[in-house]
């Protein structure tokens, strides 16, 4: 139970010759999405995603759809819309902001090896590179100052010792941002949760990232920390599993080599990637949105995470010469 909005092949005949797909032959909503209602459609031209926006407006829509776009333009695979015959890329449908991307082959990975690691390492330095004269600007809006927020709204839920850690490490945070180190960090848009379940592949060949609504301007370090805390660990530990961090960080380094700053930067930023997520999970999980979070996720999953990244020195993002 994932659709939000219905929409039947009725509703699509009559929205879809706006668009130059030819006519719709059959629609298939999509139940694994929790922010958007999501449908497969097939017309005469082939097979897409019709998305509508459950919460996001007309006004926040063209940071994450126009990024797609110029991702697409410039060979990132990542799901490209399709405009209207107008040129508009969003439309509404039932009232709500719509689009239609292209439809990405194959499936998410759900137990990375090396070779996929490697991959989605290269697609990601050469999305930042593609991303960096990207004209719109949107802040992470899960960045330093919703930590901030954040971290007060979820402290009474914690016991002592999970009070004291998700404290010590907000405040690390908070001096690390305003080092030396941090303001040499390139930064631009990010994708933000390129989690497994955010990329497509078929059998070892990557087909697409996709799921952008997190996105915004952020450190390259931090997404690539954010990919790396979900790709290449051991899922029950959170123990980094190394042959998986080598096989990503050496293929990413291989597009865009890595900075002497991101290297120092590298520890801390895997651990603000956990804390991240740890207090999204944590709000999900105390304060859930009524109805909208079916089934939350385990915040103590990135508290361990954290923990580790906290007491294990990073391993080093490259060889230095
Ligand atoms: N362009 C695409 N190509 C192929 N499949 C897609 C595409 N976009 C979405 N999907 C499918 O739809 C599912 C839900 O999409 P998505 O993750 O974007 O939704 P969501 O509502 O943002 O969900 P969540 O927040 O839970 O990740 C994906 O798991 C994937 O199977
Ligand atoms: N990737 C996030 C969910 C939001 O997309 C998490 O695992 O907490």
């Amino acid at each position: 139970m994932a659709v939000f909005t219905p929409v039947s092949l009725d509703d699509l005949t009559r929205w879809i010759p706006t668009f130059s797909l030819g006519k719709a032959l059959a629609i298939k909503g999509i139940s694994s999405g929790i922010e958007n209602s999501n449908f497969f459609i097939t017309t005469e031209r082939g097979e897409y995603v019709l998305t509508i926006f459950e919460k996001l407006s007309f006004e926040q829509l063209p940071f994450y759809l126009e990024l797609m776009r110029h991702l697409a333009q410039h060979g990132v695979l990542v799901p490209e819309p399709i405009p209207n015959q107008e040129g508009a890329i969003i439309n509404p449908l039932h009232g709500k902001p719509a689009a239609i991307v292209t439809k990405l082959d194959g499936e998410w990975q759900p137990a990375p090896a090396p070779i996929h690691c490697a991959a989605v390492g290269a697609m990601l330095a050469k999305m930042h590179v593609a991303a960096q004269d990207f004209p719109i600007r949107q802040p992470n809006l899960r960045g330093l100052s919703w930590w901030r927020e954040t971290t007060p709204v979820v402290l009474p839920y914690l016991p002592q010792d999970g009070q004291a850690l998700l404290r010590t490490e907000l405040a690390f945070q908070e001096n690390f941002a305003s080092s030396d180190t941090y303001r040499q960090l390139q930064h631009g848009p990010v994708h933000a949760d390129l989690f497994r379940n955010n990329v497509m592949f078929d059998g070892d060949r990557l087909t697409g990232f996709f799921d952008f609504y997190f996105a915004g301007c952020d450190t390259w370090l931090f997404d690539l920390a954010v990919t790396v805390n979900d790709w290449c660990i051991d899922l029950d530990s959170g123990v980094l599993d190394m042959p998986r961090v080598r096989a990503m960080l050496d293929a990413y380094h291989a597009v865009r080599p890595f900075s002497a700053a991101e290297q120092i930067a590298w520890q801390p930023m895997l651990r603000a990637s956990a804390l991240r997520f740890w207090l999204s999970r944590l709000y999900d999980f105390y304060l859930p949105r009524a109805a909208e979070i079916l089934t939350p996720h385990d915040p103590t999953h990135f508290e361990r995470i954290l923990r580790q990244r906290v007491a294990h020195p990073a391993p080093a993002l490259y060889q230095a010469e």
